[in-house]
């Protein structure tokens, strides 16, 4: 099978997604984007067309639990491939808004796949995460490692991983590739693509970038008794460039071999809380205060990667250390401080 040519992106507007749209322009792809924008805005195209020198083909605003209104979408356009980003992902809200998390993130995930079906698309990447593994044992992770998962948010991905599995297991036509990623961070090194959540940030980047730009007072350390050298939980921060790189060339191969297989997408290397402030801090230059604070609902200790299988079979090495991350971080909230919502700052080079 030749490689996909026109891919169908979802959520491709989020944080990963537009990232994720960028490198699959500058390669080549046609994209179709369909978003709801519950946590994203149509400004990222904007930037977008700006960092990749041309324009998604078409741009959809729709729900993917609407099937009536996917359908039409694979209608109007040959889609030779889907990327499914559209989720919600806060493991700490899903601990609060199970039924909210499992209608969209599963539901949607069934819609969507009945659709493709229908249309006679059977290739897709499912973007799964490392929280399904859960409270599992420290240190590396292989895809093999059981799934716990801990809160809701991972529960509905470990969920459409079984049904993906089960679907490919019964319809020999599919080739399905689950993308587990760990923790994504980092900005478009242009400072035009970023992390820009609707609600104030809960994850640890962009929150550190708040607070380093003065628009928070402190940084909240979520739980300091942790098992952990530091007691703050450690996780396997991959920069956002690499992880959609890893994800190009997982579309690349996808007519490769039918059928599913699952890829961890990290570094293999842990950093605790604190050691991504004390990072944060000397990349910028900026004091970081901090608080402590209980734990987060759903939070577990420990998440690290053994991302061997990727680096085998998509010859994926992730290059950008926390350094480049907390840098390109930093870039996009001092170019931006609100996000997409307004026009740049115009920084000096030395400035970031
Ligand atoms: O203000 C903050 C924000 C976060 N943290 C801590 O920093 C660590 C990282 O938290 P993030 O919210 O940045 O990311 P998560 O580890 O919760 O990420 C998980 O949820 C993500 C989706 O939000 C992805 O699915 C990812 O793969 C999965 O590991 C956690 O220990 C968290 O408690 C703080 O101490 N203070």
């Amino acid at each position: 099978m030749s490689p996909p040519s026109t891919v169908l992106v979802t959520g491709g507007a989020g944080f990963i997604g537009s990232h994720a749209c960028a490198e699959l322009l500058d390669h080549g792809y046609e994209l179709i984007v369909v978003d709801d924008y519950s946590n994203s805005t149509p400004q990222v195209f904007t930037r977008m067309q700006r960092v990749a020198g041309r324009f998604v083909g078409a741009v959809y605003e729709l729900d993917i639990r609407d099937r009536q209104a996917l359908s039409a979408v694979f209608h109007r356009h040959a889609v030779d491939a889907v990327v499914h980003f559209a989720a919600l992902k806060s493991a700490g809200r899903s601990a609060r808004l199970p039924l909210e998390y499992y209608d969209t993130n599963i539901a949607g995930t069934t819609a969507l796949l009945r659709t493709m079906q229908e249309h006679g698309v059977h290739r897709l990447i499912f973007s799964s995460t490392c929280s399904i593994y859960g409270e599992a044992a420290h240190g590396p992770l292989d895809e093999s490692a059981p799934a716990r998962p801990a809160n809701p948010f991972a529960a509905s991905k470990w969920v459409c991983e079984q049904i993906l599995a089960d679907v490919c297991a019964r319809r020999p036509e599919y080739a399905v590739m689950c993308l587990r990623y760990f923790n994504p961070v980092g900005a478009h090194p242009s400072g035009l693509l970023g992390e820009a959540p609707h609600d104030p940030p809960g994850k640890l980047m962009p929150s550190l970038a708040k607070v380093a730009a003065g628009q928070r007072d402190r940084l909240r350390v979520y739980g300091t008794d942790y098992p952990t050298p530091d007691g703050t939980a450690i996780r396997d921060y991959v920069h956002v460039m690499d992880t959609v790189e890893a994800l190009r060339v997982a579309l690349d191969r996808l007519g490769d071999q039918p059928g599913m297989r699952v890829y961890n997408l990290g570094r293999g290397e842990g950093s605790s809380v604190l050691d991504v402030i004390t990072q944060f801090s000397r990349t910028t230059g900026r004091h970081i205060p901090t608080e402590a604070a209980p734990r987060r609902l759903g939070d577990v200790a420990e998440y690290v990667a053994d991302a061997r299988a990727a680096a085998r079979d998509l010859c994926w090495r992730p290059t950008r250390d926390l350094d480049a991350m907390c840098r390109d971080a930093w870039r996009f909230q001092r170019l931006h401080p609100n996000g997409y919502a307004e026009s740049p700052r115009r920084l000096k080079p030395k400035e970031y």
